[in-house]
């Protein structure tokens, strides 16, 4: 694991921008695994700026979205395939038909997940960013006694809920479930870049990246990983003392 910790978020932003369109540049057909919630708004905006300067294009590359609310139609101002339009495929050349977010409004959930672990399997993904929720979920794999593999339908943790519900116009209009990409999938991309800003995520951050591995931390599971690159800022990383230097991750202040 690649630890690199940025004075502010700004920087981390423009980092994992830079990281992702040079897996873009290297190879114009890549496969991307893509977050949502607020911290890879910026990462978007600098993809959006770069795409417009530079004579890049994201037309031959696929992308799968780790997760989306399940109940809500794609068109609701609040579903994760309206934040990607809004956030990065409208403003860029992504190819409609290689962009995939599960449908949390599909008549048949079990079918819809068996369809995306199917579509995941014919296109390995190279690069999967990832955010990190408050209680060590990414996706939104939540903590538990065990976790699922493959892509499912999930109950949300009220915390969860309660974290996600400044989107919402009341706390009680965050769905209840989601459909998301399981820990296993998201292990087997080729390359995993997680991407953590603010001070309320210094100690999940400590926990994930220097606990135990656990599924009551899901994200600790990435420490099995054998390329990850977390990025942070100062206030994110502010707890990880003992990580430096303790000869398991390499860590570098930027
Ligand atoms: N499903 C998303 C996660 O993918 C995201 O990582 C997490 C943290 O979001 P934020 O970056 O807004 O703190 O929120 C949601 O729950």
């Amino acid at each position: 694991m690649q630890i690199k910790r940025f004075e502010r978020k700004e920087e981390v932003a423009l980092h994992a921008a830079e990281l992702i369109l040079n897996t873009v540049a290297e190879r114009p057909d890549a496969v991307l695994g893509l977050a949502t919630g607020s911290t890879p708004i910026g990462i978007y905006e600098k993809m959006v700026e770069s795409y417009r300067r530079r004579s890049l294009s994201f037309r031959s590359v696929t992308t799968f979205n780790l997760d989306e609310y399940a109940g809500l139609p794609a068109s609701h101002e609040q579903s994760y395939a309206s934040y990607m339009t809004r956030h990065l495929f409208g403003h860029t050349d992504f190819d409609p038909s290689r962009t995939h977010i599960p449908n949390g409004d599909a008549d048949d959930p079990a079918a819809e997940c068996a369809a995306y672990d199917e579509l995941l399997r014919k296109h390995p993904i190279d690069l999967q960013l990832l955010g990190l929720g408050h209680n060590g979920h990414i996706g939104f794999n939540e903590p538990g006694s065990a976790l699922a593999g493959g892509t499912h339908v999930v109950e949300l943790k009220l915390a969860t809920r309660e974290a996600n519900a400044r989107f919402f116009t009341a706390p009680s209009k965050v769905p209840a479930r989601a459909i998301t990409m399981g820990i296993g999938s998201i292990l087997k991309s080729r390359a995993i870049l997680l991407v953590v800003t603010g001070p309320d995520k210094a100690e999940i951050v400590r926990e994930s990246l220097a606990g135990p591995i656990t599924t009551a931390c899901p994200a600790s599971l990435l420490q099995t990983h054998a390329n990850v690159t977390v990025l942070l800022d100062r206030d994110a990383g502010r707890k990880l003392n003992d990580v430096i230097g303790n000869g398991v991750h390499s860590y570098n202040e930027c």
